[in-house]
């Protein structure tokens, strides 16, 4: 037999067969206290100090279920259209793990909250997507397994394995695509796409941080090809837990690719959990994936189902912030913009941005120079989202306020978000220690002038001379005397002053 090639080359992959897709998205909910006791839902702290017998699955303890948790998973139903359920309830799911003491999770099964719903995604090119959502229901989270000591520090090579049950009990929807077909070579970019899209809905709604960095939104992808003409879907492979947009669309298109390789070859895929290597942006193989049955779901006992009625829940559809394909709407209306324009903002994640910087109080031009132009680069430099970047758009907001009052020039308010972004603090705590208020105080700039004037004869005889633009030579040395901290209006005025 001859050696199978690992992978194919993407565009035979596309030409040969067709993709489908299927993401479910973990969300923990940013609620104060845990999906079934009180304990604090808080990212963090000692391990095994935000515990209780409840969350650790002690024999006897009873979980109550968390009315915000309900209410913000019908207000997530709602936004992502789809029907809530008149009556629904808790189901346990069975299976062994250390981080999950109960050795059952509590989950939802054949009776979601929320289910047959739509999202609509935008591509780069503006091309809109509908992502059929076949259900949204709550669970809990597990607990932290860390495994330590031994050679690699690797499950396997691990000497140990410590238990951290702080985020054992944290409230968690998981949101499930129906199966994504027709998107071809586009299923890349359309998982990514689709991904970001839930994220910043869900940001707009205040439900949780969404950070997939912290494990607060994570995404498990499911593909499968199908030769083309095919009508009856592929098996599928699972790579779970993948956290960045980035690795999202990575982990697809490895997993594509690793697909038609294997059925060009007259092998069969198994279905099985994989695991994303951010490193070398491949996968490994997990455990074989368990058939529903396996989990031996079964209804709740210990839990009182859960009937939302009509008035609830349109009283929580009154509740729904504006969201984000509501809110483009409106800002290209009330800024103007094309259809490309907005686009562009859209695709550099700064739309949303800007517009939390617009409501925060500064001009929308401004806004939208800032975070286009200046906090781009610094993304791009710092390999972060424009979103991840360490400043909120009130910061933003402030600092442009700030040059509007005169009291920092641009070149100093670049310095104080640079601050900002350093982890100095807020702006004014940054102007602070920097020392990076506007100098416009006469005494401090009149030194400055006469030096710069004394330096440059030539320069004030054409001034006199009535050639007014050659002051900029002037301004100029006295700007870089100043580190950039003098106001220049005043210095020009001086310097005519003193030229008169
Ligand atoms: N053949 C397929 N190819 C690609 N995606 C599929 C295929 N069949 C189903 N899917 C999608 O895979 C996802 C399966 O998620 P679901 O939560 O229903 O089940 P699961 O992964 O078996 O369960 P668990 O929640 O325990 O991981 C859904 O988004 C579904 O639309
Ligand atoms: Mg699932
Ligand atoms: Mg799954």
């Amino acid at each position: 037999m001859t050696a199978v090639a690992e992978l194919m080359d993407y565009a035979e992959v596309v030409e040969r067969f067709d993709p489908v897709l299927g993401l479910e998205v973990h969300v923990e909910l940013s609620t104060a206290t845990k999906m079934f006791c009180g304990c604090p839902n808080l990212f963090g702290g000692e391990p095994n100090t935000h515990v209780c017998p409840t969350c650790l699955g002690l024999p006897g303890a009873l979980p109550v279920v968390n009315g915000s948790a309900v209410e913000s998973a019908i207000r997530i139903g709602l936004a992502l259209n789809c029907e809530i359920a008149p009556w629904c309830r808790f189901a346990r799911k069975n299976y062994f793990y250390p981080d999950m003491p109960k050795n059952f999770q509590t989950s939802q099964y054949d009776e979601p909250i929320a289910f047959d719903g739509y999202l609509d995604v935008v591509l780069d090119d503006g091309e809109v997507v509908r992502i059929g959502i076949e259900r949204a229901h709550m669970e809990e989270d597990t607990g932290k397994s860390l495994h330590v000591g031994g050679a690699t520090g690797r499950i396997h090579g691990a000497e140990h394995s410590l238990l951290d049950y702080n985020r054992a009990g944290v409230p968690l929807i998981e949101i499930v695509t129906k199966p994504i077909t027709g998107i071809g070579e586009r299923a890349p970019e359309v998982a990514r796409a689709y991904v970001t899209a839930l994220r910043d809905l869900l940001r707009a709604m205040d439900v949780s941080d969404v950070r997939m960095d912290q494990g607060s939104l994570r995404c498990d992808a499911n593909v499968s090809l199908m030769p083309r003409g095919a009508t009856e879907f592929g098996t599928r492979t699972e790579t779970k837990n993948v956290n960045s947009l980035r690795s999202v669309e990575r982990a697809v298109r490895y997993e594509m690719t690793r697909h038609a390789a294997i059925l060009a070859d007259g092998g069969g895929i198994r279905q099985e959990t994989r695991h994303f290597q951010e490193a070398d942006g491949t996968t490994s193989a997990g455990r074989t994936k368990e058939t529903a049955e396996d989990y031996r779901y079964f209804p709740e006992p210990d839990l009182v189902p859960i009937a939302p009625s009509p008035q609830w829940v349109e009283q929580l559809r009154g509740t729904l912030p504006e969201l984000p394909w509501e809110r483009r709407k409106r800002i290209q209306q009330e800024w103007n913009l094309t259809d490309e324009e907005l686009r562009d903002l859209v695709n550099t994640g700064a739309a949303d941005l800007v517009a939390a910087t617009v409501d925060a109080g500064a001009e929308p031009g401004e806004a939208r120079s800032w975070w286009v132009q200046y906090l781009t680069q610094q993304a791009n430099t710092r390999e972060v989202e424009l979103a991840g970047l360490p400043i909120t758009p009130a910061q933003v907001a402030t600092v442009i306020g700030l040059v509007k009052q005169g009291e920092l020039t641009n070149k100093l308010a670049r310095e104080v978000v640079q601050g900002v972004l350093d982890g100095e603090g807020e702006p004014g705590e940054v102007i602070e220690r920097r020392g990076l208020k506007v100098v416009s105080d006469d005494s401090a700039l009149i030194a400055a002038v006469d030096e710069a004037l004394a330096a440059q004869p030539d320069v004030v005889e054409k001034i006199r001379g009535g050639k007014v633009q050659a002051a900029g030579a002037i301004v100029g040395a006295v700007m870089k005397a100043t580190k950039g901290q003098a106001d220049a209006k005043r210095v020009r005025e001086l310097i005519m002053e003193r030229c008169r």
